[in-house]
């Protein structure tokens, strides 16, 4: 079995990717919760889990090894220190007040993988729990949550990713998936096929950092976009923790406009191709860049403002002449919509052959036309936790660009 991660790129062959279909975490959404959880709406449970099922039915169809997260949970339940280390971290005097902390992490002990990865990823209320009494249980009532659902896992792109050999987990700017990186660490930590793994940034601080901004433009260099999500105090720690780890040699630091719409890099630009791109105009043009290198001095960084447009920047990176852009389909009021609906975050499976979703048709026929590969599936449903086919997948290898 290959071990994890090797990924050198955006677009060069998948090989293997965890992905995480929604379950028990979304049946939890309410019209009055699902704010609070970044889920425009409450989603068709059952209409969902089918259309997932075709996204990796399609994925597995082109070879790619697709595993759950789910399942890579449930594995490292089975080991003691991996299953005491989560439950401690997810059932704490925080989350189910000091009179039950106890008895509960000793009544999840008890419960077999499956059961125990249900409730870390789809949370617990009070009913749920065994006699449970006291003041948190009977402030919460008996549909209160005393564990936090976290329906946000069925976007694994953005609390992990993996650059080269190194896993880095990311640092969720909103409480609502602060639960999600205490899974993957106990993944990274315990999981056989992630024993190789370097860990380039183990200790990350509190300064926000999540996947959806960050792309793997080549084994030497990343994308980072600064916008909603992700901060420049995480970007300037992770560009020197890759540094010292020998991972990546420049990271290219994007400022863009803060926005729900936009709210991370990928939501408005993913790259089709080696040389082939798709972009929302209104946000890629405002985009500006810093080049992060490293400096003489050991553990310092250097920095340079590029004076070139974002989508100039990135074609050097890759070392093309220029980017050909394949731009959100239709007039602004189209584009809108289509970005909206995921239109520019799709997946790259191998160099010019994408996963997207079926409504973005104005946008799926440009891509066609520009000689890109569209395979599309149903995202109705899956898009209202405004994530497309990038954010529902975590490359944990991938072939350099070309390849
Ligand atoms: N990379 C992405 O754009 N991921 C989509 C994340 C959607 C999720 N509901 C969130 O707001 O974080």
């Amino acid at each position: 079995m290959t071990a994890f991660p090797a990924v050198q790129s955006e677009t060069g062959h998948l090989r293997s990717v965890i992905v995480c279909a929604p379950g028990p975490a979304q049946a939890r959404l309410t019209p009055s919760t699902c704010d609070a959880m970044l889920f425009d709406d409450v989603m068709w449970l059952e209409q969902a889990q089918t259309d997932h099922r075709r996204f990796t039915t399609l994925l597995e169809a082109e070879g790619i090894e697709v595993i759950d997260l789910r399942d890579l949970l449930i594995d490292v339940l089975a080991i003691a220190p991996a299953r005491k280390a989560l439950v401690a971290a997810r059932v704490t005097a925080d989350t189910v007040g000091i009179g039950l902390c106890d008895d509960l992490r000793a009544w999840c002990d008890d419960l077999g993988p499956a059961r125990l990865a249900d409730l870390l990823m789809g949370g617990l209320t009070v009913d749920e729990a065994p006699d449970v009494s006291g003041l948190t249980a009977q402030v919460l009532g008996p549909e209160g949550l005393l564990v936090a659902p976290l329906p946000n896992l069925m976007f694994p792109r953005d609390s992990s990713l993996c650059v080269n050999g190194g896993v880095i987990r990311g640092t969720m700017r909103y409480a609502a998936r602060g639960g999600e990186t205490a899974i993957l660490k106990a993944i990274h930590d315990h999981h056989p096929r992630f024993r190789e793994a370097a860990h380039p940034w183990p200790v990350p601080g509190l300064a926000p950092l999540e996947g959806g901004d960050v792309m793997v433009l080549s084994r030497s260099t990343l994308l980072i976009g600064m916008g909603e999500r992700t901060a420049p105090q995480a970007v300037g720690q992770m560009a020197r923790a890759l540094f010292d780890a020998g991972q990546v040699q420049r990271v290219i630091a994007c400022t863009m406009p803060k926005g729900r719409a936009s709210m991370h890099l990928d939501t408005v630009f993913t790259l089709c191709d080696r040389d082939r791109a798709t972009a929302y105009p209104e946000v890629a043009e405002a985009i500006t860049c810093h080049s992060i290198r490293p400096a003489s001095a050991p553990g310092a960084i250097d920095v340079t403002a590029e004076t070139t447009p974002f989508l100039n920047v990135v074609a050097e990176a890759l070392g093309q002449p220029g980017l050909r852009v394949i731009a959100t389909g239709g007039d602004r009021y189209l584009r809108a919509r289509e970005q909206w609906d995921d239109g520019n975050n799709v997946l790259a499976i191998g160099p010019g052959k994408v996963l997207a979703y079926d409504r973005n048709t104005r946008t799926n026929t440009l891509l066609r036309k520009a000689g890109i590969e569209v395979i599309t599936f149903p995202g109705g449903e899956l898009g209202r936790g405004r994530g497309g086919p990038r954010c529902l997948s975590c490359p944990l290898v991938r072939d350099a660009a070309g390849d």
